[in-house]
């Protein structure tokens, strides 16, 4: 039966289209127990929901289409390792990177080596114990990889404090410009730099081209023989890894059935492991694990992953809510919002259902968001009063890393201030009797008072993680990529593939020829010919 029969469906759509003008705040009004019935807490995290447009018969309504949809049954097809990527042909077992119980004996054997092999690994790297062709110590590890590849270990390391005994320097390098690369190659000695190149497949362009270039950088100096002492892959294709010269100790395996958005457990995550240590990628997975049991054990109506699933498809899809704010107040989470913007939108950014039919409803929203001070003072301003409704997550810690609590506490107050201002808003009354008791004439108010009035309302969760440390940190990941999967499984969408990534990929290829020096190109349309002869006529290559 196709989604919008279903009986919550419709409900949903009936109640959507009577909740015109009802406001949040007087939901608050109407039930004292709001934030108890309406907050849900595991592995430290906290998920308040309660300043939502969701009333009880909205949120019955949601539960029961998530029976409907069946989510729970698609969830244990998941972690059974059933090949729910149908348009792939593949098994989505991420969970199983930081389970103790597989569904699968050789898969939990593989996993279980390669965990020993990012070990043994990152500890030697630590410790001192790598060395490169000079015979000196490895300083520093620059990882090259982009998009599933590079987002995850990057904003992980980025996200936990660095600890004393954090000796091995790491850098990322996502981009194909060139720029980057050689800025940071220039402060780097080739004799103590180890290269990480990321790839499960081992063919995409920008990474390839980067590791080429760090080689000619390594062999400006040193023989052919230091290629094994300074080049890691990370990739399902290690015969691919060992032609660019890579040895079987300094390769590490990847599977088909870990989707690059959903790697940063497997060794993908081996930046991690060497940047903040073994233990620390070890909680990042015990987290995360902590958050899979509750996602496989709790009712829906008490799952956390469920419930914030459920909350994004009521606003997305039926109150037309079309962009999604990732707002952390903690600045360790400055890139949690670039690593999901690709985790949702790479996974759910589709308009086609399981049966190839065009999608008649909002599916995956627009994220986008960046620290919430720092947005505050950029574009929060259009969350008050643009014309547009967004929804927002605000994310923060109880308990800081730092020393000072009075930082802390600011984040704080500004997290739960801007959540409630969304919420409440502030009427026309309320501006007019300010701006009177501020000694403004009757003249003064009727000009000002339309530009001072907040109209509120504007749908929020909030989630308050008990402390950003690695446990923390791998239960909020895990909590997303499982919202999600829920979200797919009620739009019908297969989230684990990315389709539309691959078609500006091949253009791309097949336009190379066109950027070069040469003559005018006319083979494309006239703006894109216009482009690309313009770029001939001012380059300065030869
Ligand atoms: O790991 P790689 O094979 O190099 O792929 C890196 C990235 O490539 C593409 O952009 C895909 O859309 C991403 O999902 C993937 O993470």
């Amino acid at each position: 039966m196709s989604r919008n029969n279903l009986k919550g469906w419709q409900q949903l759509e009936t109640m959507a289209a009577a909740s015109e003008g009802k406001q949040i705040k007087a939901l608050f009004a109407n039930d004292s127990e709001r934030f108890a019935n309406y907050h849900l807490a595991h592995s430290g995290i906290l998920f308040d929901y309660s300043k939502n447009r969701i009333s009880d018969d909205v949120k019955a309504a949601l539960v029961q289409l998530a029976r409907e949809c069946e989510v729970e049954a698609w969830r244990d097809a998941m972690f059974a390792g059933d090949k729910i990527n149908r348009t792939e042909g593949r098994s989505v077992l991420h969970t199983a990177l930081r389970s103790d119980h597989c569904p699968n004996q050789a898969i939990g054997q593989q996993v279980q080596e390669e965990l020993d092999h990012i070990r043994s690994f990152s500890e030697r790297a630590r410790s001192g114990q790598l060395f490169g062709y000079s015979g000196q110590v490895i300083t520093d590890v620059v990882c090259l990889g982009v998009g599933g590849s590079n987002l995850g270990p990057e904003m992980v390391t980025e996200a936990l404090p660095s600890q004393p005994g954090d000796t091995v320097k790491l850098h990322y390098i996502s981009s194909v410009d060139a720029v980057p690369l050689e800025h940071l190659l220039a402060g780097l000695s080739a004799a103590t730099t180890l290269f990480i190149v990321a790839s499960k497949t081992f063919t995409t362009t920008e990474t390839l081209l980067n590791a080429a270039a760090a080689k000619r950088w390594l062999l400006s100096e040193a023989p052919e023989t230091a290629i094994a002492l300074h080049f890691v892959a990370v990739t399902e294709d290690t015969d691919k890894a060992a032609s660019f010269g890579i040895t079987p100790d300094y390769c590490f395996r990847i599977w088909d059935w870990v989707g690059g958005r959903f790697s940063l457990w497997s060794a993908i995550g081996l930046p991690i492991a060497i940047g903040r240590g073994y233990s620390a990628f070890e909680s990042l997975l015990s987290g995360a694990s902590a958050m899979d049991e509750h996602f496989r054990s709790a009712d829906i109506a008490q799952n956390i992953p469920m419930m914030m699933a459920l909350v994004g498809v009521w606003n997305t899809t039926f109150l037309n809510i079309n962009t999604l704010a990732i707002l952390p107040y903690d600045q360790q989470l400055h890139q949690l919002p670039s690593y999901l913007q690709q985790a949702e939108m790479e996974s759910n950014g589709k308009s086609v259902n399981w049966q190839g039919e065009h999608i008649q409803y909002n599916t995956c929203p627009i994220l986008w968001g960046q620290t919430g001070i720092n947005g505050q003072h950029a574009f929060y301003q259009l969350l008050h009063q643009g014309s547009h409704d967004v929804a927002s997550d605000f994310i923060v810690s109880a308990n800081s890393c730092a020393q000072s609590d009075i930082h802390h506490q600011h984040l704080l107050a500004n997290c739960f201030a801007q959540s409630q201002a969304l919420m409440n808003g502030v009427g026309e009354e309320e501006v007019k009797r300010e701006l009177l008791a501020n000694g403004l004439n009757n003249n003064e108010i009727e000009q000002l008072a339309p530009h001072k009035v907040h109209a509120g309302n504007r749908p929020t969760n909030t989630l308050i993680i008990d402390t950003l440390d690695a446990f923390h940190l791998g239960a909020l990941i895990a909590l997303y990529e499982h919202k999600i999967f829920v979200q797919g499984i009620i739009w019908e969408i297969y989230s684990f593939d990315q389709w539309g990534v691959q078609l500006g990929k091949l253009l791309a290829t097949n336009m190379l020829g066109d950027v070069q020096p040469g003559s005018a190109v006319d083979r494309y349309d006239s703006s894109t010919n216009g482009l690309l002869n313009h770029i001939k006529s001012v380059s300065h290559s030869e």
